[in-house]
């Protein structure tokens, strides 16, 4: 036989083995499989929902001769089950030997899992989440799945209707059986995961010393519970991008079944490409750094503007003002639903992506008017707790930088030179600090009246950041504004270049030891500085 005449192979379905937790659809799957003279057999109260739905079903413990027992953790694991689903219906000594064991086959196994994720998710105890590891689901489902060339398995109640619809066409071809195991392998995959993960954080502590390893007074416990010694996540691929980075680089989205940008609704425009969302990711992560209404705009990851202000729009117009030349083909980011009035504003300029919370009325369409803007709306705010960046043979995971009380609070900063601000100067410049997060480093950020006016970002030494956020602010709008670093002037340098262009305050980390050369020229130059004590690269 071809290959191609082998994949279009039908099985017939005669029996069908059904257990499944999420009763979605049963009782339609169970009346159409016996419309269709498949005999079911089903565990505990599958078999109730089904009996109940009028449909005649076979008890599991009819068939095994054994009382489900032990809570429901034994109901399927028996050889009656397992050498019905696992002979292999293509070779005649597996059919003479169920027939000398009186087991029968089974051609189709519908089973889905014990939801462990969602009782963890629900805070249970310890005791309840080992009770929702499913084993005998599991096993039925990868036994199935290697026995594919004779069973058809369906773990996903959304394939009910092409259950029904092959029954009737005489069964599965060896393709969409194969399908259905690949599908069923990453579902016991991705619920392994899941399992071995939960165990390594949980576990850890008191395999390594003991049961108090665990305690928060231990600062290296509470390290290797936020590090576990065992790091999964399994992702979908959602879709296939036109290409990555670069056109010979192919791509695709995946996404981690939990929301955030990769599963972001598109409301409008051309398709998603690889670079549109690394810098919609960056934008999202700029925007959200402010509690008050504000816009970013990126490019290549790094800000032409962000800007807060009393409503969207007047954010926008703020940010946009920043450096409009770069802005053009921007990706904007909002914190806040896009308002009628910002749409109007931003349907104006070539944009690439706009992505928000939400929109109000006649947003989508004023910006609808531009053909190949992406629209994008993820209620969610960014929110991955840990960040992982894979090198070459392994990853680093990080915790997310956060802003930190003690450091990014203005009211924990200490004055290193100059005279006190005001309170209104000391938010312009505690903004300014916030805007700087998203400068990729080496970065030196001016901001006034809450909008960033100077962006020196990326560069290799700290001197050349300051002269381009001073170049790219102009002469008048760098006097008198408020400039942050992520990081310490490693010399006075970058400070000179800042209080020439006559900037009226300076935030930085501090801890260089040329610290007092820096605060020296900034007193000289009647420059205010404060210090942070907190770091904010950003790579
Ligand atoms: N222990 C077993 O033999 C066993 N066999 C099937 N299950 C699971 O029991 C659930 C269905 O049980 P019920 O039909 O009682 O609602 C399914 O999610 C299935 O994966 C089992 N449960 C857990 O391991």
């Amino acid at each position: 036989m071809s290959e191609s005449a082998a994949l279009g192979a039908k099985r017939p379905i005669r029996r069908a083995l059904v257990s499944v937790f999420d009763k979605t659809g049963l009782e339609e799957l169970a009346r159409g499989l016996h419309a269709a003279g498949v005999q079911l057999v089903s565990t505990g109260s599958t078999a109730k929902r089904i009996a109940d739905a009028g449909v005649p079903v076979t008890p599991v413990e009819e068939l095994t001769g054994f009382p489900e027992c032990l809570d429901g953790r034994v109901k399927t694991l028996h050889p009656r089950v397992h050498a019905g689903i696992l002979a292999d219906q293509r070779l005649e000594a597996h059919r003479e030997q169920l027939g000398e064991l009186g087991v029968e086959p089974f051609e189709l196994v519908v089973v889905n899992l014990y939801p462990f994720a969602e009782t963890v998710a629900s805070g249970a105890s310890d005791d309840e989440c080992v009770e929702q590891i499913d084993i005998g689901g599991p096993s039925m489902v990868r036994a199935a799945a290697k026995n594919h060339p004779s069973v058809a398995v369906v773990v996903n109640p959304d394939r009910y209707g092409e259950v029904l619809k092959a029954v009737e066409n005489g069964g599965f071809d060896l393709a969409a059986r194969k399908r259905l195991a690949g599908e069923a392998f990453q579902h016991t995959a991705a619920y392994d995961v899941a399992v071995a993960g939960w165990f390594a954080t949980y576990a850890e502590g008191d395999a390594e010393s003991g049961a108090e390893a665990n305690s928060p007074e231990t600062g290296e416990s509470a390290a290797s519970s936020q590090f576990p010694s065992f790091l999964g996540t399994t992702y979908e691929r959602k879709n296939v991008l036109r290409y990555g980075e670069n056109p010979h680089q192919p791509a695709a989205l995946y996404t981690a079944g939990g929301g955030g940008l990769a599963e972001a609704e598109q409301l409008h425009g051309k398709e998603m490409s690889y670079n549109n969302y690394v810098d919609t990711d960056a934008a999202r992560r700029a925007a959200y750094d402010h509690t008050e209404p504000c816009v970013a705009v990126i490019k290549h990851t790094n800000p032409c503007g962000i800007a807060v202000g009393a409503d969207v729009a007047e954010a926008h117009r703020k940010a946009h003002a920043c450096d409009p030349l770069s802005a053009y083909g921007g990706v904007i980011a909002v914190n806040r639903p896009v308002s009628l009035a910002m749409a109007e504003q931003v349907a104006e300029i070539f944009t690439e992506v706009i992505v928000a919370p939400d929109y109000e009325d006649g947003a989508v369409e004023a910006l609808s008017r531009k053909k190949n803007i992406r629209v994008l709306r993820c209620p969610e705010a960014p929110t991955a707790p840990a960040e992982f960046r894979p090198i070459d043979g392994g990853g680093l995971a990080q915790a997310k930088d956060a802003f930190q009380a003690a450091g990014d609070d203005p009211a924990n900063w200490s004055l290193a030179a100059g005279e006190a601000l005001s309170d209104e100067e000391l938010a312009e410049l505690a903004f300014a600090w916030r805007a700087c997060r998203a400068v990729k480093s080496n970065a030196i950020l001016l901001g006034k009246d809450r909008a960033t006016v100077g962006v020196g970002m990326g560069q290799v030494n700290r001197v050349d950041s300051a002269r381009l956020a001073v170049q790219r602010a102009g002469a008048e709008r760098a006097r008198g504004s408020y400039a942050a670093s992520d990081a310490f002037f490693p010399f006075p340098d970058g400070l000179e270049v800042l209080a020439e262009a006559g900037v009226r305050a300076v935030v930085q980390p501090g801890g260089s030891v040329r610290d007092e050369q820096t605060v020296e020229a900034a007193t000289k130059a009647g420059v205010t500085m404060y210090l942070t004590g907190t770091r904010h690269f950003f790579h």
